[in-house]
């Protein structure tokens, strides 16, 4: 089986008590990763040891086969990303945003920007200061830019967070064809369970630093198990509310 994202005993303690303890994760090529958790639980702190933002304490992580060390930076070429609140460069526009974090990257193809704005449904208003935008915009600006240079892998914290219905429509739609279309493998996490069992694969399941389990999105179809039923019996242990 191929993984594009493996963790061995990963365990991040911030104090004393790990807030990650010994998590083995295994995420396939290909496939949409729906990461649920209770607030806390850890998961963007399990992303950003994924993007090298913060040091594990013990444990290895394996991207596409290799290990990642404190010093690797050469794969997050292939990794586009959204964590916590994304930073802009507020004067600016949208698409000289997109520019400068192409530019960053060397991905040189320039006619790829208006189609990526198109696609996250801000081409209209591409002219516009960053810091004139709704959330919603913002977001939708995050998202371009975490897939403009068609990287092989997306994480993607909350991605839907301040979107409006439409909103959240449009992203299941395009996630669900950057899989399709680009064979991206997409690691995202949200509270809302519907949308995650709309889109994912396979679903991990956080709790207190604690990967419960993962389990295919075909599994909990076959047993004629809403996810949510599953998650809230999988954290809570009984029919409660979330
Ligand atoms: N820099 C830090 N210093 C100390 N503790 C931290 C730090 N970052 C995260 N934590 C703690 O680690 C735990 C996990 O937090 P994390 O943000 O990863 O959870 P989460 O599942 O993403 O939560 P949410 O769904 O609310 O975003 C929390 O108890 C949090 O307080």
């Amino acid at each position: 089986m191929d993984y594009i994202i493996q963790t061995h005993q990963l365990t991040k303690c911030f104090v004393v008590k790990p807030e990650i303890n010994k998590v083995n994760m295994r995420i396939k090529q290909g496939e949409i990763y729906g990461f649920l958790g209770p607030n806390g639980a850890g998961k963007t702190t399990i992303m950003k040891m994924l993007l090298n933002l913060v040091k594990p304490t013990s444990g290895e992580i394996y991207i596409q086969g290799q290990p990642i060390a404190a010093s690797s930076y050469k794969y997050l070429k292939n990794i586009g990303s959204l964590i916590e609140h994304p930073i802009f460069y507020e004067e600016l526009t949208a698409y000289t945003n997109l520019q400068i974090h192409c530019a960053y990257m060397g991905y040189e193809d320039q006619k790829h920007l208006m189609k990526v704005l198109d696609i996250v449904g801000l081409r209209n208003i591409e002219g516009k200061k960053v810091k004139d935008f709704s959330l919603g915009m913002r977001q939708r600006l995050a998202i371009a830019r975490a897939i403009v240079a068609k990287p092989k892998l997306l994480i993607l914290d909350e991605p839907i967070n301040g979107l409006d219905p439409m909103g959240i429509k449009e992203v299941r739609e395009l996630l669900v064809m950057l899989k399709q279309q680009y064979g991206m493998t997409i690691l995202i996490s949200s509270h809302i369970v519907t949308e995650m069992e709309f889109i994912a694969d396979t679903i991990g399941v956080l709790n207190q630093g604690e990967l419960l389990e993962e389990i295919s999105m075909d599994v909990l179809r076959g047993k004629q198990q809403s996810l949510e039923d599953y998650y809230i019996k999988r954290i809570y242990g009984g029919e409660q509310f979330v």
